[in-house]
């Protein structure tokens, strides 16, 4: 019989960058199973088939259309509305497509669609005995054919397959193509846990007149070895409470245990660690938090470096998870952030659970069930910005670690979106309150301090009242003058390396450039050599004998002669980290010399063994890219030297002052950071620059005013807000003809100030010629209307069969 009361159609959404969702009809037998947030199979146009997500249920049958069915439930993926209503939120803000939003926020397990391929791993011999013959004929399916992907399967046993296909993934039997590559060789153990909301079921075996005394002991135990943090295995759990296998099969059977798998790894016996005891400045600043959360919903905690941030977000976390509800915490890169995790981990064990987009994607699909569930190890979580998206219920501390990090927005693919932003809204939605953290507080973030949207909590000094590192500028042209320059280095640094190699202390020497040399010029005739794909030079690997593009990637061998004139007489021009290294073995040759930049550190495990080495005074200097300006802590580290401040003063970015000072001012932070004072250097040809006299008097307040009376001045965000609209396309004529076009039809938008179109500091790009407008709207505007007039202006522009092929992406709040 027809349930009149249910709603007879279901608005899905896909993974496709499509607006808006989609119709299906609701079949009867389905009436029970749905809701928004379930995950449901469906077939969209002809042939394709994709596991979508309910966002609402209706009435409305849509007008130009006959909807099809809905093929199969494939079970809940979220919960609470308030996360489809953030993936909403968050399409719509920065002008992308829901469906979009979706791609990235569901780990592939849950994105069944028709192309998915699928691998059956094991042999006929090792299957269980136990399988049904529509599994069966899948894995038979599957395993004669190496290219086997869902749509065979459906074609062959019809789309209620499609429910046993999910089935044989959740049990191993069947592995999604995608997430192969992704397949980590851990080992996985069983393990007994108590299911979510079972206090009632427990509470009666638990009273003191229950007959089922072994189910009791069995309860007890699991208690007592819980308390201990050891993995509680089924064995274990049996052994402790003298039960038989029969009571603990009725406990699962009641739904008070269940048995999941887990990965070893994870499960890290409790070490006893204490969090530290705060020292009394840091107890003020906790406090100080916790007074504003009673007011504010947003605190910025500036904290020099060193100052024992890490141990006040303990704190902060460690009371959200005694109140049981969840907390994230948000790092810029999970694979730079190994020594804030491995304290974390001490502290919290196994109650704490990682989410980055590297994972595998088991590892990912059980993390977002244990958040869903909201189990104990799905409270706190540590994650890049793909962390937004797990389905939290009871979302309570949002906590940011160096909120200023250019890492938090994802440049591309679409939903292009700053993280940090995006986790204040999420916050929003639960009411949960939100930690900013940061040596180097973004303007954005200061200015909203001034204003009064967020409290401001400050930690001016160093965790032991230790002094920040001195500063000394190092004017390049004078030491040359002086015949004091070697190479790349003024005898002031080489003199600072050496007496810290002969105190046993360490150094670290940043340059911003990988490779051996940026640029191979012909003396002759003074032709760089250049990416056939992208207007950018190409970058000498030496080790490697490789010229590199460090935009698209690709290489060629290095030549003996220019390709112009004939000569021979090519000159390298300036330095990477490469050259530095090479330098500074000559210098000090027996020196233990390292270096941490990409070409090194490709793998984590190279990565890590770095960090032990530095860790464990291995290394005498270590040369690095940025990966060593962030968030490092070695307490044995003296000098910092930075070998050439320039090119990070005079990059075309309205940003780059802010960016150079949170650079420098992170990296010279990695010393003396116990001991004695550091001493950091800083090269550069242009000593008077502002942004090295605030760095070398570490007063980011006084940096904070002279920035934002430019940005004030230059109308320049926080005080405009502004927006980024590229165009790419492989003809240069075409692009050109269509900006202008463009530039025409955005001057209907009388409101808004459009600078462009322009070619960006590199104009192409793999092939790809690309020019953008920047669109700057005073903050009086409304910026929902004058986005939405964007949208409809370039969906209707780009529509034009000139300029179909042309890709325009939009960046909010650039
Ligand atoms: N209360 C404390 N008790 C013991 N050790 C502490 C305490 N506070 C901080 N430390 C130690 O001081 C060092 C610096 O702390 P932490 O790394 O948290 O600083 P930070 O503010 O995050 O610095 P940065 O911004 O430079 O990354 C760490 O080794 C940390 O363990
Ligand atoms: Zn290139």
């Amino acid at each position: 019989m027809e349930n009149p009361s249910f709603p007879r159609f279901a608005e899905v959404l896909l993974p496709r960058p499509l607006a808006g969702g989609f119709t299906y009809i609701i079949p009867e037998n389905m009436h029970t199973l749905l809701r928004p947030g379930i995950r449901v199979l469906v077939q969209f146009g002809n042939r394709k088939i994709y596991s979508g997500i309910i966002l609402r249920l209706h009435n409305e049958k849509p007008e130009n259309h006959q909807p099809k069915a809905i093929l199969e439930v494939l079970g809940p993926a979220i919960d609470d509305q308030r996360i489809l209503q953030f993936w909403e939120w968050l399409a719509s803000y920065y002008m992308c497509t829901p469906g979009e939003v979706m791609n990235v926020a569901l780990p592939s397990r849950l994105k069944l669609e028709s192309e998915t391929q699928l691998l059956c791993p094991l042999d006929e011999e090792q299957w269980p005995d136990t399988l049904s013959d529509t599994e069966l004929e899948v894995l038979r399916i599957t395993r004669s054919n190496s290219e086997t992907t869902l749509n065979d399967v459906i074609k062959f046993s019809g789309a209620s397959s499609v429910k046993v296909v999910r089935h044989l993934v959740d049990s191993g039997l069947l592995l999604i193509k995608e997430s192969i590559k992704h397949q980590s060789l851990e080992k996985w153990i069983k393990v007994v846990r108590l299911r979510p909301n079972s206090e009632e079921l427990i509470a009666a075996i638990l009273s003191p007149n229950t007959r089922a005394k072994s189910q009791q002991n069995l309860l007890l135990a699991y208690y007592q070895l819980e308390s201990t943090g050891q993995p509680i295995t089924r064995e274990k759990l049996l052994d402790v409470s003298r039960a038989s296998m029969s009571s603990l099969d009725a406990l699962v059977e009641k739904g008070i245990f269940e048995i999941v798998e887990v990965k070893e790894s994870s499960i890290i016996g409790r070490s006893g660690m204490q969090a530290y005891t705060l020292t009394p400045v840091q107890n003020q600043a906790l406090q100080q938090i916790l007074d504003s959360f009673q007011k504010k919903r947003i605190v910025l905690l500036h904290g020099v470096t060193s100052s024992g941030k890490t141990e006040i977000y303990v704190h902060l976390m460690k009371q959200v998870q005694q109140s049981g509800g969840q907390c994230l915490l948000l790092v810029p890169e999970i694979a730079l952030t190994t020594q804030l995790i491995g304290r974390l981990r001490q502290f919290f064990g196994d109650q704490i659970s990682l989410y980055h987009s590297r994972m595998s994607d088991r590892e990912q699909t059980d993390v977002w069930e244990s958040v869903r569930k909201c189990e104990p190890t799905g409270r706190i979580v540590v994650g890049a910005r793909s962390a937004l998206f797990l389905p939290y219920s009871d979302l309570r501390l949002v906590i940011i670690d160096e909120e200023h990090d250019p890492s938090y927005r994802q440049d591309a693919p679409n939903p292009r979106y700053q993280g940090r932003d995006a986790a204040i809204y999420l916050a929003s939605l639960f009411d949960a309150r939100v930690l900013l953290g940061s040596a180097t507080p973004s303007i954005e973030s200061y200015f909203n301090t001034q204003i009064g949207k967020y409290d401001l909590v400050e930690l001016h000094q160093r965790y032991e009242g230790l002094s920040l590192p001195t500063v000394e500028i190092v004017d390049l042209r004078a030491a040359r003058k002086k015949g004091q320059l070697r190479g790349n280095f003024s005898q002031a640094l080489l003199l600072a390396i050496e007496q810290a190699i002969a105190r046993g202390r360490q150094s670290i020497i940043f340059q911003n450039r990988r490779g051996y040399a940026p640029r191979l010029v012909c003396t002759e005739c003074g032709l760089i050599l250049m990416c056939q794909h992208c207007d950018i030079a190409l970058t000498l690997h030496k080790a490697a004998h490789k010229l590199r593009c460090h935009y698209c990637g690709s290489e060629k061998p290095v030549p003996l002669a220019c390709s112009a004139c004939g000569s021979v007489q090519l000159q390298l021009q300036g330095a990477g980290t490469e050259q530095i290294e090479d330098e500074l073995t000559t210098y000090f040759p027996n020196a233990r010399i390292e270096r941490l930049d990409l070409d090194t550190a490709r793998s984590k495990k190279r990565y890590q063994q770095l960090l032990t080495d530095m860790e464990t005074g291995q290394i005498d200097i270590l040369v690095g890219t940025q990966m060593v300006t962030k968030g490092l802590n070695f307490a044995n580290v003296e000098v910092v030297g930075v070998v050439n401040a320039d090119n990070l003063l005079y990059f075309p970015e309205y940003r780059a002052h802010e960016r150079a000072f949170q650079l420098l001012e992170q990296v010279a932070g990695r010393s003396g950071r116990s001991g004695q004072v550091g001493k950091v250097f800083i090269q550069t040809y242009t000593p008077q620059h502002p942004v090295l006299t605030h760095v070398s008097t570490h007063h980011y307040g006084d940096f904070y005013q002279w920035q934002a009376a430019e940005r004030r001045e230059f109308h320049y965000p926080p005080f405009v807000r502004m927006i980024q609209l590229t165009l790419r396309h492989r003809d240069l004529k075409i692009l050109q003809a269509a900006a202008s076009q463009l530039a025409q039809s955005l001057t209907t938008l009388q409101e808004i100030h459009i600078i462009g179109p322009e070619f960006p500091p590199v104009a192409r790009v793999s092939d790809y010629y690309r020019m953008r407008f920047l669109i700057k709207i005073p903050k009086n505007q409304s910026y929902l209307r004058i986005k939405n007039t964007l949208w409809h202006t370039c969906l209707s522009f780009f529509a034009h069969a000139d300029y179909r092929r042309i890709r325009y992406t939009f960046e909010v709040d650039i």
